[in-house]
């Protein structure tokens, strides 16, 4: 079995090619929309979810078959035809410093993707290494009951509230003090009920070294 590294990377406005336009490359496009990478589907044709987003420009559409120049610009390429010969001839035209996933084969794969929840900056990710892709979704089903929709605001404001004590308070004691009082899970609890002005009451304290 493969020791995957985990690591988020930046993809903002770098180019991933997916040769192929079918179920895996739309999974694909749905990740890495939210990444802000620059897209290119390389496919003679194209789901139709993806239609609306090449139309408006979201992502670009280049309706043809695979040719190694495709390549050319890319920073990761992802080979997601259902021909695997095409896939190999992706993998052969890769130079060495592009990394590919390879969607039909494991092993040939320079990375491979996650299961994805996202919730403003928090982002959960699961993998099985390969060995069960099903229970990769799965696990992330309960993690989006687990970790809901209120996360976002709630990591959003932890993230400000970090921003304030660290403007406040010197690195040491005092400071890590104040950024563990932050975990209260009361904090949570008000976020979830719309009790902005408690939530806010309790920052203000931490903030005024009343942390417990
Ligand atoms: C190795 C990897 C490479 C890669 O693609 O990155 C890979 C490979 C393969 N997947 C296959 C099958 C399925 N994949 C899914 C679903 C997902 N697959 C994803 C990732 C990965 N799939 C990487 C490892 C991830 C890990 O486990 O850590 C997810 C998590 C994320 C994503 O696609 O971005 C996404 C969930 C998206 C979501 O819900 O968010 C389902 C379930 C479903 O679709 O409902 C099935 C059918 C059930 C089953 O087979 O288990 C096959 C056999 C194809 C065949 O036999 O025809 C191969 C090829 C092989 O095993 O070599
Ligand atoms: N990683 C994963 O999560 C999964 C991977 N797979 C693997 O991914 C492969 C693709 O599966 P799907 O997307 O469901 O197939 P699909 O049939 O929906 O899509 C295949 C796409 O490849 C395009 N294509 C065919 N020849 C091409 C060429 N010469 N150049 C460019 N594009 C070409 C087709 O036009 C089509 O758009 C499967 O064969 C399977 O091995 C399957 C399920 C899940």
């Amino acid at each position: 079995m493969t020791n995957y590294f985990p690591i988020h990377i930046n993809i903002e406005y770098k180019t991933v090619v997916i040769v192929g336009g079918g179920h895996v490359a739309t999974q694909k496009v749905a990740s890495l929309l939210p990444a802000k990478a620059n897209i290119v589907v390389v496919s003679p044709t194209l789901d139709d979810s993806l239609v609306p987003l090449a139309e408006s420009g979201q992502i670009t559409w280049h309706e043809k078959e695979f040719e190694p120049r495709d390549l050319d610009d890319a920073s990761l390429i992802i080979a997601a035809t259902n021909d695997t010969s095409v896939n190999e001839a992706v993998q052969e035209a890769a130079q060495h410093w592009q990394l590919i996933n390879r969607t039909d084969a494991q092993a040939e794969s320079d990375f491979i993707t996650p299961a994805t929840v996202r919730r403003g900056p928090l982002v959960l990710t699961v993998s099985t290494s390969g060995a069960s892709p099903a229970l990769a979704r799965k696990i992330k089903a309960d993690l989006e009951e687990q970790f809901d929709a209120v996360y976002d605001d709630y990591v959003c404001f932890l993230q400000q509230a970090r921003l304030m004590i660290a403007a406040k308070f010197e690195k040491g004691p005092q400071r890590r003090a104040a950024l563990q009082s932050l975990l209260e899970p009361s904090l949570l609890e008000w976020t979830r009920n719309g009790e902005i002005d408690r939530r806010e009451a309790f920052l203000q304290q931490i903030l005024m070294g009343e942390a417990r």
